[in-house]
């Protein structure tokens, strides 16, 4: 199955990340200042963009509410596929410090999480009991096709790091409703921070 090609048709018109700014979240946990966004830290592991742009849609919403959002992406530096986390190297370790409130993305690699997430994880500092919320983007339609297992790694990953997980979601990139799928991802992100 050529992932590769298909995904680098369909990632086109994605873009680097960017930093920028944009919080506010009205989670019950969290400690929302009065009169002020939040900061909100969006972190992707994302090779060929779809992960990614899924992440900027995310921020677009966060900073029309008026927070501050920082997109960060990282990437494997291998050309191939690489299957154990120990193998790969990442380009950048996003930090995770300063946000009020972290939202994570990644892919599905053989029907599992992608190693390059679990490779970052298992580089950064405990989390706390950071409020995260974490989406995942996969080619197939169904999230039984390796969506599920992955997800339930990376919450695991990131609950062994002190973390506490609120919202998940899977975007299925050939999935015919998979505009409606990022929109309702990103506004349901979004609402766990509104006032
Ligand atoms: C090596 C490899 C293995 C993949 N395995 C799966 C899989 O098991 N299930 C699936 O639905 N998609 C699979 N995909 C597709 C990716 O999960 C999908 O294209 C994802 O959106 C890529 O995210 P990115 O563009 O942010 O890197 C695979 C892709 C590659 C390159």
């Amino acid at each position: 199955m050529d992932f590769r090609r298909k995904e680098n048709l369909a990632a086109q018109g994605s873009s680097q990340a960017t930093i920028d700014e944009a919080p506010h979240m009205e989670l019950p946990a969290l400690h929302l200042k009065e009169g002020k966004g939040m900061k909100i830290g969006i972190i992707v592991h994302s090779q060929t963009g779809h992960t990614l742009l899924v992440g900027e849609r995310i921020r677009e919403k966060l900073q029309a509410d008026g927070h501050e959002v920082q997109l960060r992406r990282m990437q494997n530096l291998e050309e191939g596929e690489t299957k154990k986390p120990a193998a790969v190297q990442l380009d950048s370790l996003p930090e995770t410090a300063r946000f009020d409130a972290l939202i994570f993305g990644a892919w599905v690699q053989a029907f599992t999480l992608c190693p390059g997430f679990t490779k970052y994880v298992e580089q950064i500092p405990d989390l706390g009991s950071e409020n995260v919320s974490c989406f995942l983007t996969q080619q197939f339609r169904y999230k039984w096709m390796g969506g599920n297992r992955a997800m339930a790694k990376m919450k695991t990953l990131l609950e062994a790091k002190g973390a506490v997980v609120n919202s998940t979601a899977i975007i299925n990139w050939s999935h015919k409703k998979r505009e409606q799928q990022i929109e309702e991802l990103a506004e349901h992100f979004t609402s766990q921070y509104k006032a």
